[in-house]
């Protein structure tokens, strides 16, 4: 984007521009196809026919073209095309850019990796060019994109494209220290491609920050822009746009939300989604697959699948950045032999970035929140998306998805589901989501719970990050919104705790934590209330996959030992999974009290307390040592004794407190009854009612020194032995007070 460089060669250019610019515009104006028309139901150009002006006011169509060539764009948007090697349009390009290039406001959804990049970044070129914009108009266009990555990766895609325009573009992306510096150039920058937060904040800070002549605003991923989660840093946002613009707003998966299109002043705009009639709604060239994991053997089968697949690249999708930290910790120790990286949004943006690039060039396994799971193109090149955590919805699941398989390559994924989620394969299938559904190779399957105990022996650190993912991952589940896919309450907690290598099941303070019992219970009954369709069962069957290679061995069982992962029942339910060739637990189980002190065994894994007074020596089950026993019993009575002294002073502080409390009140009260009556003629019925007034003060008043009177040896107060008064003398001693009240 350099201006040429002597001042003749200038001018010429700017005449130059200047005709084109009109050519350009009869051109467009001449063949722009009706509105609401689908430029890819015209039928195509001859390769070899003329381009451009054919005669007196007669031009080439464009509509329908299949080349870059063959539109009416500006040389410079061309030569940029060429040398960024795009010759051809994809369907979303040929059926947007003729309606685009006519000024109309494009609503666009197309699969992921069908070049939607390109269907903005030309026409926000060519809108430019043809306004003549230079660096003294200001900002003339804005494209925001949910994340920092994929702001980068446009910003990178608008510098290839755009590189022989004279425009100048901006990345405004949170996370960079140069926000100073940022703000002394933004009023310079004709192209702003930025994040919601970021521009806003320009917009807030920066003095002079003027975007009133913006011409087109770009909204990629549109729907994530325009969800919940954004909506009000874009409402300021778009209150301080001018409303006379183009605007774009693309997604694989567009919002259709009439609210949505008038917040952004959308006039008239074009819906173009050129893969509605398609049968699938992801790329063709991608295989899907799912399968039930019980969350208890999430880890194992991720790891088995690591092992598997040690010489591709594969993008694993977790909840939460808790769960990315945890188990790209964990694996990192248990060298797969394969790099392993991970991105989640706490990362430094610099961090970001250099993970981002180093994963597009080498095969490793990146683990990752959802904020690698839109539009981020990583070179073409993941062989594998795996979801070991359910998304969200069906919108997150085609964006996660989506990472693999684009343009014209192939890929592969599979979807973690736990037997509480099959609700999601369903909500696939009816969005046109072909998943197969499979069965793990549990001959595979290696168990890393073991191993991730022993590691946390070693490494406390790990211990508390898995304890902060165990907590974050059930926290996810509990503020789903979708409740018929995501229950906490059917969750194997205990199960879950011990898979990540916990020695204990940390304190869930937002549920309200039932005993193991109880939940034993639950979960003895959970696969059976889990609803399990006919054609899920069709699809399970016909799931083998004959022409997968070795390497998915795994993830195909071709025998089918007993009841294991997705094996179908004699009832026709599928059994989740039971923790296999889990270690069998000692059968001592005293509860141990909070605070003691951990003990694992060599493997690692923990003991109940009394295990470790077991005599373990013979074989069979473990036998009790009575010395030993009868000791720790002893200790216990004496820790008892000791807690029951502390317990009794404590409540007899508070007993005094109370009764101290009581007196003062009764005190102020008599001063302010006393108050109330002076001077008053009481009635006898007045009288008596306040005779009971006063009986009953003194009734409180002597309740509360009972327990004054058992400390000092039975007296009370005022000199009578408590329990020796009786209640006539109590009722004189009442009457007393009042009458000596009244005079
Ligand atoms: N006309 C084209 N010719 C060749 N390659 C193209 C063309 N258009 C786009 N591509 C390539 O296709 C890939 C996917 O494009 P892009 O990132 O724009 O997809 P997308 O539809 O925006 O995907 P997502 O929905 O995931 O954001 C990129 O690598 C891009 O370079």
């Amino acid at each position: 984007m350099k201006a040429p460089k002597s001042k003749k060669l200038r001018l010429q250019k700017r005449l130059s521009e200047v005709d084109e610019i009109k050519l350009l515009d009869s051109w467009i104006e001449f063949g722009k196809p009706d509105s609401g028309s689908n430029p890819l139901s015209v039928p195509s150009l001859p390769t070899n026919a003329p381009i451009g002006r054919i005669g007196d006011n007669t031009f080439s169509q464009y509509a329908g073209c299949k080349r870059f060539n063959q539109l009416p764009l500006s040389q410079k948007t061309k030569d940029g095309l060429k040398d960024s090697k795009f010759s051809k349009m994809t369907e979303i390009q040929r059926a947007s850019l003729p309606h685009s290039l006519a000024g109309r406001d494009i609503l666009g959804a197309a699969k992921t990796g069908s070049g939607k990049t390109l269907a903005f970044i030309i026409p926000v070129l060519e809108k430019l060019f043809k306004q003549r914009w230079g660096p003294q108009d200001g900002v003339g266009s804005i494209i925001i994109s949910p994340t920092r990555e994929l702001a980068s990766q446009l910003f990178e895609v608008l510098k290839s494209v755009g590189k022989h325009h004279g425009f100048s573009a901006g990345l405004l992306i949170g996370g960079r220290k140069d926000v100073d510096m940022e703000k002394e150039h933004v009023n310079d920058l004709n192209i702003l491609v930025c994040t919601p937060g970021r521009l806003l904040q320009h917009m807030d800070e920066t003095p002079n920050f003027e975007c009133s002549q913006l011409q087109v605003l770009v909204l990629d991923e549109a729907d994530r822009i325009l969800d919940v989660g954004f909506k009000k840093v874009v409402n300021a946002i778009v209150s301080q746009l001018p409303k006379h613009r183009q605007t774009f707003l693309f997604s694989a998966t567009q919002t259709k939300s009439v609210q949505d299109l008038a917040r952004l002043s959308l006039k008239d705009p074009e819906y173009i989604s050129v893969h509605e009639e398609s049968v699938t709604a992801t790329p063709s060239r991608l295989h899907q697959t799912a399968m039930i994991v019980p969350l208890d053997q999430k880890l194992d089968m991720l790891w088995s699948f690591v092992k598997a697949h040690l010489n591709s690249r594969i993008l694993v999708f977790l909840s939460s950045c808790k769960q990315v930290k945890f188990v790209f910790e964990a694996f990192k120790k248990l060298r797969p032999g394969i790099p392993l990286k991970c991105l989640h949004g706490r990362m430094k943006q610099e961090k970001r970035m250099g993970i981002y690039s180093q994963f597009c060039e080498k095969r490793s396994i990146l683990f990752s929140t959802d904020v690698a799971s839109r539009g981020l193109d990583f070179n073409k090149a993941v062989d594998w998306v795996v979801q070991v955590d359910c998304p969200d919805d069906v919108a997150s699941y085609i964006h996660r998805v989506g990472r693999t398989a684009r343009y014209l390559s192939a890929g592969r994924s599979v979807l973690f589901l736990m037997p509480t989620e099959m609700k999601m394969l369903e909500k696939l299938q009816e969005k046109k989501i072909p998943v197969q559904f499979i069965k793990a190779n549990t001959k595979r399957l290696q168990q890393v719970s073991g191993l991730l105990a022993a590691l946390m022996v070693k490494y406390k650190d790990l211990q508390s990050l898995a304890q902060r993912a165990f907590i974050t991952y059930l926290r996810s589940i509990y503020k789903q919104r979708d409740k018929e896919i995501f229950d906490v309450t059917k969750l194997p907690i205990d199960e879950f705790s011990a898979s990540m290598g916990l020695p204990m099941t940390p304190k869930i303070r937002f549920l309200n934590q039932k005993t193991k019992g109880q939940k034993e219970q639950k979960e003895a009954s959970l696969p059976l209330e889990v609803p399990i369709e006919e054609n899920l069962l069709e699809l399970s069957t016909k799931s083998v996959d004959k022409s997968v290679d070795d390497e998915e061995d795994f993830l195909v069982k071709k025998e089918s030992p007993d009841i294991e992962i997705g094996k179908e029942t004699s009832s026709g339910n599928i059994l989740p999974a039971t923790r296999i060739g889990k270690k069998k637990k000692l059968k001592i189980n005293i509860h141990r009290p909070a605070g003691t002190r951990v003990v694992f065994d060599e493997e690692g894994s923990t003991l109940p307390p009394l295990a470790t007074i077991a005599d373990m020596s013979g074989s069979g089950s473990p036998v009790m040592d009575r010395e030993k026993v009868n000791k720790r019993y002893a200790e216990l009575r004496e820790e008892m004794k000791v807690q029951d002294k502390e317990d009794k002073f404590l409540d007899r502080q508070r007993r005094k407190e109370k009764r101290i409390k009581a007196k003062n009140k009764l005190k102020r009260g008599a001063e302010e009854d006393e108050d109330d009556v002076e001077g008053d003629d009481l009635s006898e019925s007045d009288r008596a009612t306040g005779g009971q007034k006063a009986s009953k003060r003194s009734k409180i008043y002597f309740d509360s020194d009972n327990e004054d009177s058992e400390k000092k040896g039975g007296k009370n107060n005022i000199g009578f032995p408590a329990d020796s008064i009786s209640l006539a003398q109590q009722e004189e001693l009442a009457l007393k007070l009042l009458s000596s009240m009244n005079s």
